[in-house]
């Protein structure tokens, strides 16, 4: 490979073997992001890769991950141009807000967003998640009651459906019953395309594979149809006979109804799939939930310092809320450790310019890798990174303190949307849970590295009624 002084250059790497390129160096591990740490010991800290014809670059330290996503993010704002990202969004993945390319109709979307999906803490809206949460966990409860204790119960589409309607309520200002058989199909392919985006597969790379996928991108075709139908019929129809054109946005529903009257950039078409797009945001808090219970079962030491924190907090008196979480950092920080060990990979970038990072050159179209799992379980970045210690952001006893090359949400122009809805809507469903159950496992459950998913049927879970 080449030598580090010559800058000019494009970073070294693999050499490619026809057709494949060195896609067979990533299946050597469990995890593509663990190859390419091996890789990087080998090549340096950025090096070049052919994934079947795809020319692609992968960057793993901190410095380099910030020029890519901060200042050069301009030059790296594109997406990858994944088959499988376009069945999943009626056949253009431009119409999706993570997978589209960087444009000024992107913009819009995003800051049409930003009111309602990145509430802050002391904002109007923040009462409204607040209060959406507090009604729907009271019906979570209900249901968790209907559930036998003390015997495996499988947990999770329950707890999707709880997510999912509290971003209907909070979205939409409307619900679902859990017995719903639409909702439950509908909740249920969410989850299965959470999966599936969490999941990479050699057709990404080598679309002439693509005739021996036809079956599977069928599929994923049809979850992406039902869910749409389900959306238009039974969300936006209703909404649209009540919206007052001339009023205040009612919620982020109406704010993209209203948008669509004054933009002409805008179309129908946006507004569905920005809505499906956030809705769907739900089934990666149920994962990352259902992520965070694996930890606390497979830990016991955690689960009870949650319960006495919740339990000091309300007093054994009340359900927990939102504003209770700045008194819960050990709670706080649990859900940290889970996304830090989970380590969900970033959406990989494209340059859509030639350009460079660490002074090697990148040619336009390439696909950049960022390797966030070494950021999070590396040994450079961590004391002892494979112990699950919520500690490690806890400092002077109560305030939580992120290190600045923790990134599980991304950072720059194409950070995530939802993170603070995944930090509200998880910590109160987490510590309503642990209030009111000792949680066991009938048998351990074992975690994808690098994946924030868990598959669609997953793990059972023993609830034990503490009162
Ligand atoms: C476990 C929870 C979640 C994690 C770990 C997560 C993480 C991420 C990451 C790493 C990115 C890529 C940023 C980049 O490419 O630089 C992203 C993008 C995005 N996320 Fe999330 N996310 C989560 C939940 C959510 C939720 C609940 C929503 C919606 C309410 C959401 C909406 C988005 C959107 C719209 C983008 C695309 C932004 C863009 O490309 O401009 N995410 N997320």
């Amino acid at each position: 490979y080449l030598p580090q002084n010559r800058k000019s250059s494009t970073a070294p790497g693999p050499k490619p073997w026809p057709i494949i390129g060195s896609l067979h160096l990533l299946g050597q591990h469990e995890t593509p992001f663990q190859a390419f740490t091996e890789l990087s010991k080998i090549y340096g800290d950025i090096f070049s890769i052919n994934l079947g014809t795809i020319p692609c670059v992968v960057v793993n330290n901190f410095r380099l991950i910030k020029e890519v996503l901060v200042t050069k993010g301009a030059d790296f704002g594109g997406r990858p141009d994944f088959m499988r990202f376009h069945k999943l969004f009626g056949g253009d993945r431009n119409n999706s807000l993570a997978l589209c390319d960087w444009s000024s109709l992107q913009k819009t979307r995003r800051s049409l967003a930003r009111t309602y999906c990145s509430p802050r803490f002391t904002s109007l809206q923040c009462d409204r998640v607040n209060m959406v949460a507090m009604e729907e966990l009271r019906i979570f409860l209900t249901e968790l009651q209907k559930l036998p204790l003390e015997e495996p119960v499988d947990l999770k589409p329950v707890i999707l459906k709880a997510c999912a309607n509290m971003f209907t309520k909070y979205m939409c200002s409307t619900s679902f019953a859990y017995d719903d058989k639409n909702f439950s199909q509908v909740v249920r392919y969410f989850d299965e395309i959470f999966w599936e985006i969490n999941q990479g597969y050699a057709v990404d790379f080598m679309p002439w594979l693509l005739p021996m996928y036809t079956g599977h991108m069928k599929k994923i075709s049809n979850w992406a149809t039902v869910i749409r139908k389900f959306i238009l019929e039974r969300i936006i129809d209703e909404h649209k006979a009540t919206l007052d054109y001339d009023g205040i946005p009612r919620d982020f529903t109406d704010a993209l109804l209203m948008h669509l009257e004054e933009d002409p950039n805008m179309s129908w078409h946006h507004i569905i799939f920005e809505l499906e797009d956030f809705i769907g945001g739900h089934s990666a808090i149920g994962n990352l939930v259902m992520v965070t219970l694996a930890a606390v079962v497979k830990y016991p030491e955690v689960a009870s310092k949650m319960q006495k924190e919740v339990d000091r907090v309300t007093g054994g008196t009340r359900y927990p809320t939102l504003f209770d979480k700045e008194a819960m950092p050990y709670t706080e920080a649990t859900i940290w450790e889970a996304l830090r060990q989970a380590s969900s990979p970033i959406v990989p970038h494209v340059a859509t310019v030639d350009s460079t990072i660490g002074g090697f050159t990148v040619s336009k179209g390439s696909v950049i890798f960022i390797n966030n799992y070494e950021l999070n379980i590396g040994e450079a970045y961590w004391d002892n990174p494979k112990k699950f210690k919520p500690e490690r952001f806890i400092t002077s006893g109560q305030t939580i303190l992120k290190p600045a090359h923790f990134i599980p949400f991304s950072t720059g122009k194409r950070t995530c949307i939802g993170q603070k809805l995944v930090q509200y809507f998880c910590f109160v469903l987490l510590a309503t849970l642990v209030q009111n159950y000792h949680i066991e496992v009938p048998e351990m459950p074992k975690l994808k590295p690098g994946c924030v998913a868990v598959p669609p049927d997953c793990f059972k879970l023993i609830l034990k009624s503490r009162t």
